[in-house]
């Protein structure tokens, strides 16, 4: 397959990629980012490897195929995470697959972490995944950081069945796919938004509490 063939897609993951630095959640060269080009079988474009990902490059992506192998001639090195976004392509019909690190989600998956999930309700961000009604809740599921990718990718595959969804790895980042990539950037803004804003309540419940 040539660059031309994927030209839409190199060209879609790209502006995410832009928006997401401009968040600069891409500190100390983490995070990575795919999305899918053909379906079964399923191959995808993703991130390489050790990057700056703030910074816009003819080799910022590699094609790889469901198995997260890169289909052509390449000294790029596909993201060390990607079979996750694998996982994600071949469990369901997600079109685009995000992974970042930042501080609030950092904290909301160490401050949850034993409980193994994050629940959120009473809140109108929620919506963003389709939780229309006035007592519904939004799961995030939280997974052990195993350092042992194919073992990390078994626990979270468990969670990466829906065409959308999101999962915290506890003190590391988390991983957010949806149908496209409008879809899930709009996922990962709003999963941003709800753990800094449940940090911030708890911050100032804390203060309140000494005063
Ligand atoms: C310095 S970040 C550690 C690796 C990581 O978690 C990450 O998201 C970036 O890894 P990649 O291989 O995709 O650059
Ligand atoms: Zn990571």
């Amino acid at each position: 397959m040539g660059k031309n063939e994927y030209k839409a897609e190199w060209e879609e993951l790209a502006q995410v990629k832009k928006e997401l630095a401009e968040r600069d959640w891409f500190m100390g060269t983490s995070g990575n980012l795919a999305i899918r080009v053909s379906s079964s079988p399923a191959s995808f474009l993703v991130t390489a490897s050790g990057k700056d990902k703030r910074k816009q490059t003819d080799e910022d992506f590699l094609l790889v195929d469901e198995n997260g192998e890169a289909m052509e001639e390449t000294n790029l090195r596909p993201s060390a995470e990607t079979l996750l976004h694998s996982r994600v392509f071949r469990n369901s019909q997600a079109g685009c697959s995000l992974h970042v690190h930042t501080v609030p989600n950092n904290v909301v998956s160490e401050l949850y972490g034993d409980r193994g999930e994050i629940t959120f309700r009473n809140q109108e961000l929620i919506k963003a995944f389709d939780k229309w009604e006035e007592d519904a809740s939004l799961i995030i599921p939280i997974i052990h950081n195993h350092a042992h990718i194919p073992r990390l990718t078994e626990e979270f595959s468990v969670y990466a069945t829906e065409e959308k969804g999101a999962v915290l790895i506890r003190n590391h980042g988390i991983t957010v796919w949806g149908r496209n990539a409008f879809e899930a950037k709009k996922l990962l803004e709003a999963c941003e938004f709800l753990f800094q804003y449940h940090i911030s309540l708890l911050s100032l419940k804390n203060i309140s509490q000494t005063i």
